[in-house]
């Protein structure tokens, strides 16, 4: 009796191997399909994780969205084709790293015209940068952005139009989200907007894109500017130092790059050799901050987008001092920018801030003169 009451238990135990062996395989086999079926490809992702760092704040807001986030075609009245070429819908991969005859040819037409796809999307050239300017609020616009479920964008600054074009446009395509039909790919790098080779260079991507413009009083840009450097470096000389060249006459140092982004009417120059006025939205860092809403409503009327992100999703964080998102359905708690967004300035003696106000007078009437924009910077 003993003796069988071990068998069958040994049997049970061998039968018990058997099955756990089997369920292994099974779980193997899942994971190694799914990576071949391009599902574990976050490669860009990882890539830029590091860079990322320092906006990484509102990732989990993103995660959650991205997760909830219906696909576009299930929307009721989702845009399709919407803010795209014919060109860009011409499916076609091509190995990495190569650049396609096409590409290397594209000027006109643009390059946008080979996306690389799979099953769950397709990474193409963004339809719309946010090429400035710097400290003007581009994070708080790209982030607001962001809600919109027909919006895709890197979150770190890939700085490819002015640091890494050498690593080409196949580089570029792949450092981009993956997008379903109707959405739109974005990017922002601020430094774009003061680059020389910035305009040419993206028009050669493609001359279409869409160019969004955050500006700001560049005497409080500038201020913006130097907070930051001075946070990553305390031994920084005082900013009256570095604005003037020298204190008696007042004159302004405008090799300073704090000073130098200011001057909008002349890197806007640059811009407006390659691409028409049409093609710009400028948006104004000071709305952004008193009324979010109002000015996302023009955002996303330049792009083409359905208004969804609207005085709904924001509230005005008294602590921070700035407009915060509001909790988002499914998500644990509200979400502002990060602590280098929106930093207490140092004191700037009144006379030096004068004196730069004077200095930028002539350069803002001419930027207004040619946005057709007056921004109430004086
Ligand atoms: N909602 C919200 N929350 C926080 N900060 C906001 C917001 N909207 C605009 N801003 C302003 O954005 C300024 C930073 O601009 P950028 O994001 O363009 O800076 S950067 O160039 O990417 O470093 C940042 O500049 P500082 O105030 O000097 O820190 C803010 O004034």
């Amino acid at each position: 009796m003993g003796c069988s009451g071990c068998r069958v238990r040994f049997n049970f135990g061998k039968v018990l191997s058997k099955v756990s062996v089997f369920f292994t395989m099974v779980l193997i086999f899942t994971y190694l399909f799914y990576c071949l079926s391009g599902l574990c490809d976050s490669a860009p992702r990882t890539l830029y994780r590091q860079q990322a760092s320092e906006y990484d704040i509102l990732d989990d807001h993103r995660r959650v969205l991205d997760e909830l986030r219906p696909s576009p075609r299930l929307l009721p009245d989702a845009p399709s084709h919407r803010n795209r070429t014919a060109s860009a819908d011409a499916e076609q991969v091509d190995a990495p790293g190569q650049l396609p005859q096409h590409i290397s040819d594209s000027t006109k037409e643009g390059a946008q015209s080979i996306p690389v796809s799979n099953t769950f999307g397709t990474k193409r050239f963004p339809q719309a940068i946010i090429i400035g300017v710097k400290k003007g609020g581009t994070r708080a616009l790209l982030e607001f952005l962001r809600i919109h479920p027909d919006v895709r964008a890197v979150g770190a600054e890939p700085h490819f139009f002015d640091r890494f074009y050498d690593k080409g446009l196949e580089w570029y395509r792949n450092l981009m989200p993956r997008t379903l039909d109707g959405q739109i790919t974005m990017e922002k790098t601020p430094s774009y907007f003061v680059t020389k080779e910035a305009p040419s260079r993206v028009c050669t991507m493609n001359c279409q894109t869409k160019l969004i413009v955050v500006v700001r009083d560049p005497v409080t840009r500038a201020v913006s500017d130097y907070t930051q450097t001075l946070s990553k470096n305390p031994g920084l000389p005082s900013f009256q130092n570095l604005a003037l060249k020298n204190s008696t006459t007042g004159l302004i140092d405008t090799t300073w790059s704090a000073v130098r982004i200011g001057l909008y009417a002349k890197h806007l120059e640059n811009w407006l050799q390659h691409f028409p006025l049409s093609r710009f939205l400028f948006v104004s860092g000071e709305r952004l901050v008193s009324d979010p809403a109002g000015e996302m409503g023009r955002v996303q009327d330049f792009l083409g987008l359905k208004r969804v992100v609207s005085d709904k999703h924001f509230y005005f964080n008294q602590t921070k001092g700035f407009p915060c998102l509001k909790k988002p359905e499914g998500s644990s708690r509200p979400r502002c920018l990060g602590k280098s967004k929106g930093r207490p300035h140092p004191q700037i003696p009144s006379e030096v801030l004068q004196r730069l106000r004077d200095f930028y007078r002539p350069f803002n009437h001419r930027f207004y003169q040619m946005s057709g924009q007056d921004f109430g910077w004086d």
